[in-house]
């Protein structure tokens, strides 16, 4: 059942698990967990449900999404970046960010997962071990307008039996630009290759985009993971609206600390609600470091500085923040039927809007980007003479380029077709930590963008790559005058301050709660995800990664959270 408040819950339930977080990974335990009727879950939310949010289900109006469904975080002044201070986007509802991103779908490379392997010295995590997971959570299906998709995706790597739960699909709309995209491919075939899948490994070259898109609309956790038939389960309750603020010590199990109970506010009053095996923290790379710090689990001469007793020493909980830093540049463009069309024309939008809901086609079923290229730097980068490689191999891209018939992203007067770099690879790493010792103050974030000197030069390169791609005769009497401050960058001085000035965040933080190996002395939990040193406490979402993988992390973390239901299964089955 679903509840609007914790009041309505039966004051007799008890719990086998209690889940704090019903976004992407702990609405996959939710619905893993109790696939077993032996299971009682309680899953908590802090935000409302995801159900009825037009915004949300079209992919084309994912910038229109309501903050009421964001936990609209900023960063502390970005001193490497210009002293930004740069938005942070977090959802706040069922299906969590998942219910809110842009609904690319790649999975990273396999050098990626061998690198969680090797890191934490458990073989589980190693790509060939989790591909089947990826399996698991991908239900292909085909695109909106149903084209023939030969030649698009390799479906050697995809599930195509209907037995997964996330839908996932190609672009169900041509854009005018597509053949532009594909013709690049062809005239620049050294630097920018056509490869026939990104996921299969391997992610290099320029590709047709997955989105966790069916029929037209997202596929969030909330919507793939929790149906209508996971929520009648009696042994499944899931309570919005309530907000955990710390997780509590319980009696100790075999000499060690034991945090087996919830506080939570039910807006009026702190309450607690105890778990019999185990608390699942699923609250994200923000607010799984949050909940934790504020509960005493963090560096206790920290936490003693702010007023909060230590419950539990343990200095790595918000350090190793690591996120993409991206951006994107426009150039005009000698057109009038790009995507611009739409977000500058209310009626035009609503007609397309009629469209979406009357038939699941036309431009609202994509989320304006067909295709991606993903490159590596060369070998032979000066930058290499200074900065050791951060990414995870050589099969393993340094940044991705979104190619988008329009300024969708943005609203700008005009036509434009937008380059949107993600840079995969960053070598900066951040922390999130507390103002106070009030759980509702928001935490402090500090992605540290740009701080190391690496993630400024590729940028810098990465932008000049994007330039090489539109210069190709592809685009010769289409692309016109690069826009805004983009213009700007003649000078290898100017170039530095456009990315200084412009880089933001791609919203894809991990790290905050790592996992290392058993035995470490860092790190906050074991390749099994529980909390290091305590009984009771596990943690299962994006915060758990070492490294961003060099891909959009939700694919990364569905799986996380696929093989962490195994595990808990495994454990008390
Ligand atoms: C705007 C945006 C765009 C993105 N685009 C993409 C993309 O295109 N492709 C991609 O792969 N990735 C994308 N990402 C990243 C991806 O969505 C996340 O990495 C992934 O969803 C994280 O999952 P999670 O389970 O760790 O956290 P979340 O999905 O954020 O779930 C955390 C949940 O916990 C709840 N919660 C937090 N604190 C508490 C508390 N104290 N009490 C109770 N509940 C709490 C939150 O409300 C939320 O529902 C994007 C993210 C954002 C925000």
């Amino acid at each position: 059942a679903i509840h609007q408040s914790f009041d309505n819950l039966s004051p007799k339930s008890s719990f086998d698990f209690v889940i704090i977080g019903g976004g992407t990974a702990g609405s996959v335990i939710a619905s893993r967990l109790t696939e077993d009727p032996q299971f009682k879950v309680l899953l908590i939310e802090a935000g409302p449900s995801n159900q009825g949010i037009l915004d949300s289900e079209i992919p084309l109006l994912l910038n229109e999404i309501p903050p009421t469904f964001s936990w609209n975080y900023s960063t502390t002044p970005q001193v490497s970046a210009g002293g930004r201070v740069v938005a942070y986007p977090r959802g706040y509802l069922l299906g969590g960010s998942s219910s809110v991103n842009a609904m690319y779908y790649t999975r990273g490379s396999s050098s990626d997962f061998d690198r969680f392997a090797n890191f934490t010295g458990d073989p589980g995590w190693s790509w060939t071990n989790i591909f089947p997971y990826f399996l698991k959570n991908e239900k292909w299906v085909p695109p909106a307008d149903d084209h023939n998709t030969n030649g698009q995706f390799n479906p050697a790597f995809h599930n195509l039996k209907g037995t997964g739960m996330n839908t996932v699909s190609l672009p169900g709309f041509t854009q005018e630009i597509d053949g532009r995209v594909l013709q690049t491919s062809k005239d620049l075939a050294s630097e920018f290759p056509f490869t026939l899948d990104y996921n299969n490994g391997t992610p290099l070259g320029l590709g047709y985009l997955q989105s966790t898109i069916g029929n037209g609309t997202r596929s969030s956790s909330a919507i793939a993971y929790l149906t209508p038939s996971v929520q009648a389960r009696p042994n499944l309750q899931i309570v919005l609206n309530t907000r955990v603020t710390r997780v509590l010590q319980t009696n100790p199990i075999g000499g060690s600390k034991s945090f087996r109970q919830v506080e939570l506010s039910t807006g009026s009053k702190l309450v607690t609600v105890t778990a019999l095996k185990e608390v699942i923290l699923s609250a994200g790379s923000i607010n799984t470091p949050h909940v934790l710090l504020n509960s005493g689990i963090g560096d206790k001469d920290e936490l003693t500085k702010l007023g909060i007793s230590p419950t539990f020493d343990l200095p790595s909980v918000g350090k190793n923040l690591s996120d993409h830093p991206g951006l994107g540049v426009s150039y005009f463009v000698n057109a009038d039927d790009t995507l611009d069309s739409i977000f500058g024309n209310a009626t035009l939008e609503s007609e397309l809007i009629d469209e979406w809901e009357t038939n699941r086609t036309g431009p609202m079923v994509t989320i304006g980007v067909n295709h991606i290229v993903l490159l590596r730097i060369p070998d032979n980068s000066s930058i290499f003479k200074t900065f050791s490689d951060p990414s995870s191999g050589q099969k393993s891209p340094h940044f991705e380029i979104s190619i988008s018939n329009g300024a969708v992203f943005a609203a700008l007067a005009g036509h434009f077709v937008t380059a949107l770099i993600v840079h995969l690879t960053p070598a900066s790493r951040g922390s999130v930590s507390l103002q106070s010792n009030n759980p509702f103050d928001p935490p402090l974030i500090n992605p540290g963008f740009l701080t190391s000197q690496f993630d400024v030069q590729t940028l810098k390169e990465e932008v000049t790559v994007v330039k090489r791609f539109f210069s190709a005769p592809a685009w010769k009497g289409y692309v016109l005058q690069p826009q805004g401050t983009f213009a700007n960058t003649t000078t290898d001085q100017a170039l530095e301050e456009f990315v200084i000035n412009n880089a933001g965040t791609s919203a894809h933080p991990v790290g905050t709660a790592s996992m290392s190996p058993k035995n470490a002395n860092f790190g906050v939990v074991d390749p099994d995800l529980k909390v290091k040193g305590v009984q009771g406490l596990r943690i299962v979402d994006a915060s758990v990664m070492p490294f961003v993988p060099a891909a959009h992390p939700q694919a990364a973390t569905y799986v996380i959270a696929e093989r962490a239901a195994d595990l808990i299964k495994a454990e008390w089955q």
